[in-house]
């Protein structure tokens, strides 16, 4: 693997990165923003790629939000995008159980969410239809008679076929077993994305690989891991590359996590990665020995690739 690249105050690498390119999948939290605050220069870079006539898509493994609640934040932060511009792990999730599943029309077409109200839109927005998720009456203790319920199968919904798991800001030991208990009567195992920890308000938080895939796949045991729909699912590139016509020789993946986003553009056998250092990695995650993914550029922030206005 060749030695990253690094960017950051040299302008005329800056306008030769940038011109390889005609469409840069932007990774959103750690790399656009923290939370909600945005890192200084964000806007101004995106709308400069803009006026150099490059599209930018926001590729997103945050399920808890759908394109609508994606595009609400975009515009809130003053960063130009269309609802079209929006690619989450939750609609990556949808368009997979609906379009390649075709979950519908399986003898148990239902799908147990674990998740927030993004998993639940963008099912809806693919007619999948789904029970779990936000519903207030898992928001409580599990109790005796849900041990039971759940042991004996009467507490659970005979059309669920499939259990999609996500992160989940009220998860608790109901919604575990309840998806547990699904898993052990043969249903698909899914999940929205693993990534480890949530990047938020500069700091780091349980992921949703943390909050329910990972202790699911423990439970299920044998080494058996979810179909996972975000980043780097090359599932989720060929549907990004589908929606946008992609030309993948001509598209950078920008990202500030080794495992999920730089090698979703590896993998996808894009032109290039561009790795910040606004979020989870940092330069020594690339830079030792037995890194197992480099990206081909790196800057320390996003808006280093200002420059190229000037
Ligand atoms: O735990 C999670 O779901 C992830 O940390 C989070 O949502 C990542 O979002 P992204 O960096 O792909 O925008």
């Amino acid at each position: 693997m060749s030695s990253p690249k690094y960017l950051t105050g040299d302008k005329a690498a800056i306008n030769e990165f940038i011109d390889k390119f005609d469409t840069f999948l932007f990774d959103c939290d750690g790399v656009l923003w923290s939370g909600d605050h945005v890192f200084d220069g964000v806007i101004d870079t995106i709308q400069m790629l803009h006026e150099k006539g490059k599209r930018t898509v926001f590729v997103t493994n945050n399920s808890t939000k759908s394109r609508q609640d994606y595009l609400k934040k975009l515009t809130a932060l003053n960063i130009p995008a269309t609802v079209e511009d929006v690619f989450g792990s939750a609609y990556s999730s949808a368009i997979y159980i609906s379009r390649v599943l075709k979950q519908a029309s399986q003898p148990k077409p239902k799908v147990f969410v674990i998740g927030e109200a993004g998993i639940e839109t963008e099912l809806a927005s693919e007619n999948v239809d789904f029970l779990g998720g936000t519903d207030p009456a898992l928001r409580r203790d599990i109790t005796p008679e849900d041990f039971k319920a759940l042991a004996d199968g009467t507490g659970l919904d005979p059309d669920v076929g499939l259990v999609l798991c996500g992160l989940d800001f009220h998860i608790n030991y109901l919604k575990l077993s309840t998806a547990f208990a699904y898993l052990r009567t043969g249903a698909t195992f899914m999940a929205t994305n693993t990534d480890s920890t949530l990047p938020m308000n500069h700091s780091f938080f349980p992921g949703a690989g943390s909050v329910s895939s990972i202790p699911l796949a423990n439970m299920v045991g044998g080494g058996k891991m979810p179909v996972a729909c975000g980043k780097p699912s090359q599932a989720m590139m060929d549907a990004v590359e589908g929606k946008f016509q992609l030309d993948r020789a001509r598209t950078c993946m920008v990202g500030d996590r080794l495992e999920t986003d730089i090698k979703f553009g590896i993998d996808g056998r894009l032109g290039g990665t561009l790795a910040v250092l606004t979020g989870v990695m940092k330069k020594h995650d690339f830079e030792k020995e037995d890194a197992v993914t480099r990206p081909a550029f790196y800057v320390d922030k996003v808006s280093d690739l200002g420059v190229a206005t000037d």
